[in-house]
């Protein structure tokens, strides 16, 4: 990546996709219902991606091309059709086969694919065809509550993957590529998207290549780039310089999948179209919020890239505050992508940069538990036995406008621990005056309201109640007020890599980070992490499957803050 400066880089870039996307979600949700029968994306494209006269940089098809001579017996028709050539790069990797594959599965069994596309895999390994499909077809499932016809449907999707070895940095294998999608686009107009599933230090050639090569030479093309964008300010903007050598910003889709789990896309439904959330969405009656993650398995198998980043990168600066900057931002002009991600942007920039003394980190260490030893994280081959690299991190952050003034925004992340969870919790006001204080007794937080938006695992948003227990005496009682999603939707809910995908692909940008929020992101964070790295600072070591380290507790207390997953397991 860094290198990118001294290529001959071209400046010109994809043939880019700039028309503003529709109002897909509204669109798919009409289609859902008026349309049931028919290939709802469909009625989503027009709009959404590309100027149809737009121009490619790359050679197109030549008159006497071998391919165009291959496809030259397709009719007028075809010509007029367009179709979408899917080239997931790092097919033979943990992401393509557990999500993104899947995904697009997924997507066709539901027919929310366009009816023509093809689905290409694009690694170094050696693979054919077939050897693709019986790799991914072991990952691909049916939804559970809607399996019928799955096999034939998976052996048609299967049917329309294909695979392409080649180098990374080599324009002729991308050259060989493009000619295999021309074969399978059969003459109709092509939209190719991208989906970067390798490691970041890879992205910026096979960019280069694949604008170079294999970019659409009439349709749109699109890059789905996977983190993490850079490990601080610096190198994440040099990242997007590269990457902006070859693509214009609105090619480029930085995926943080968070922004694609049902929970969190529900956020801002569920504050902008309740009356009786957004009046309370302040400093004024907002005590603190909590964003909390939690694995209950430690690095297993991705030691390697961890270590280069530990936890407050991988988790912290984009699926954490992602989630913080919808949560806290101001009402959008509308739910157009750029005024949502206006306004994230706005929020990301009012905060204060992380100070190290605002900080806990920690480190699993070797456990035995019911005479099940579990591993340290420095046991871990791939790990180095000194690595500082924090697997725990909890935070206090702080955004300096009106609204949210003083309101501690506490984070807390880390792997290892004793469940799996990501949730947020906003942690109300005392009530003034309260007339039932006696009742209570000394501990007003213990009573105080406590919205829960728990993104998973058992996806639910519950209230946190005091209510009086029925019968002649006055006593009282904490209760949930509680939409369990699995009782109140008894569907499977589509994994967020669905969700981001088909938005992808209908060139809706607006749960994707553009490149001002990705700054604004780093700009929170660069100061500590350097801090972190330069000083050497030791991480707390926590057993593994316990809670974490106990100066995350220091840390909320000094907040006056307790975090509220203790004691709650529900
Ligand atoms: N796995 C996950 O759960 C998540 C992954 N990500 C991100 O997605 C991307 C892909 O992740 P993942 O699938 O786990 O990665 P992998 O390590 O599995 O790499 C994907 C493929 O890239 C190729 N590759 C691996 N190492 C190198 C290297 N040093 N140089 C060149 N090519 C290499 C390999 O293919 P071949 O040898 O065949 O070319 C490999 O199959 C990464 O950017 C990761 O950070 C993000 C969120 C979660
Ligand atoms: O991006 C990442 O996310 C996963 C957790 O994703 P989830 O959807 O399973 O909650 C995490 O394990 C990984 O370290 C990180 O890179």
């Amino acid at each position: 990546m860094a290198t990118c400066c001294f290529r001959a880089c071209s400046s010109l870039v994809f043939s880019a996709s700039s028309s503003k996307p529709e109002d897909s979600i509204s669109r798919r949700r009409m289609s859902c219902v008026l349309l049931p029968l028919q290939r709802r994306s469909f009625l989503m494209k027009s709009s959404n991606g590309h100027p149809l006269n737009a121009v490619s940089f790359q050679d197109g098809l030549s008159e006497n091309s071998p391919i165009e001579d291959q496809i030259g017996h397709l009719s007028e028709s075809k010509h007029n059709e367009t179709t979408i050539s899917i080239t997931v790069v790092g097919a033979s990797g943990d992401l393509a086969r557990k999500k993104i594959f899947p995904a697009l599965f997924a997507l066709f069994y539901e027919d929310w694919l366009p009816e023509h596309f093809t689905v290409f895999g694009y690694a170094r390994s050696k693979l054919t065809d077939e050897e693709l499909r019986n790799m991914i077809s072991g990952t691909l499932t049916c939804r559970i509550d809607k399996s019928e016809n799955c096999g034939d449907k998976m052996e048609q999707f299967l049917q329309r993957c294909f695979y392409h070895s080649g180098q990374y940095n080599s324009e002729d294998d991308f050259a060989e590529l493009d000619k295999k999608l021309k074969l399978k686009e059969e003459g109709r107009k092509p939209n190719r998207l991208f989906y970067l599933s390798i490691p970041p230090n890879v992205f910026v050639d096979v960019v280069r290549c694949a604008s170079r090569h294999a970019s659409s030479p009439t349709g749109w093309t699109r890059v789905i780039v996977e983190k993490p964008f850079g490990r601080d300010s610096d190198s994440s903007a040099e990242l997007t310089r590269c990457l902006k050598q070859y693509l214009s910003e609105d090619q480029i889709f930085r995926i943080d999948h968070y922004l694609g789990k049902e929970l969190v896309e529900n956020l801002s439904v569920l504050r902008f179209s309740n009356l009786v959330f957004e009046p309370l969405w302040s400093r004024q009656y907002i005590r603190n919020v909590q964003l909390i993650f939690s694995e209950d398995f430690g690095t297993e198998g991705r030691g390697g890239y961890f270590d280069s980043y530990g936890i407050i990168r991988d988790i912290m600066q984009n699926h954490l505050l992602q989630i913080l900057a919808l949560f806290a931002m101001e009402t959008p002009v509308s739910l157009d992508a750029e005024d949502i991600r206006n306004e994230k942007v706005k929020v990301l920039r009012s905060m204060r940069k992380l100070q190290l003394d605002d900080v806990v980190i920690g480190q699993y260490k070797g456990h035995t538990k019911g005479g099940k030893s579990f591993p340290g994280y420095t046991d871990d081959p791939t790990v180095p036995k000194n690595s500082l690299t924090p697997t725990f991190a909890a935070a206090a952050l702080f955004i300096d406008n009106v609204r949210w003034d003083g309101v501690p925004f506490l984070m807390k992340a880390g792997k290892a621990l004793h469940t799996r969870r990501a949730e947020i919790r906003v942690q109300f006001r005392h009530v003034p005056g309260n007339l039932y204080k006696r009742t209570f007794g000394t501990d007003l937080d213990k009573t105080t309201n406590e919205l829960v938006i728990r993104v998973q695992p058992n996806e639910a948003i519950y209230l946190k109640i005091n209510n009086k227990i029925p019968g002649l005496s006055m006593r009282l009682d904490r209760s949930n007020l509680n939409l369990l999603y699995s009782s109140r939707y008894p569907i499977e809910i589509p994994d967020a890599y669905e969700r981001l995908l088909l938005d992808a692909i209908e060139g809706e940008r607006r749960l994707f980070i553009r490149s001002d929020e990705l700054d604004a992101a780093w700009a929170i964070f660069t100061p500590v992490l350097k801090e972190l790295d330069t000083d050497k600072v030791a991480p707390e070591l926590y057993p593994y499957g316990s809670r974490g380290p106990v100066g995350a507790h220091y840390l909320a207390a000094k907040y006056n803050v307790r975090w509220g997953d203790i004691g709650d397991e529900n």
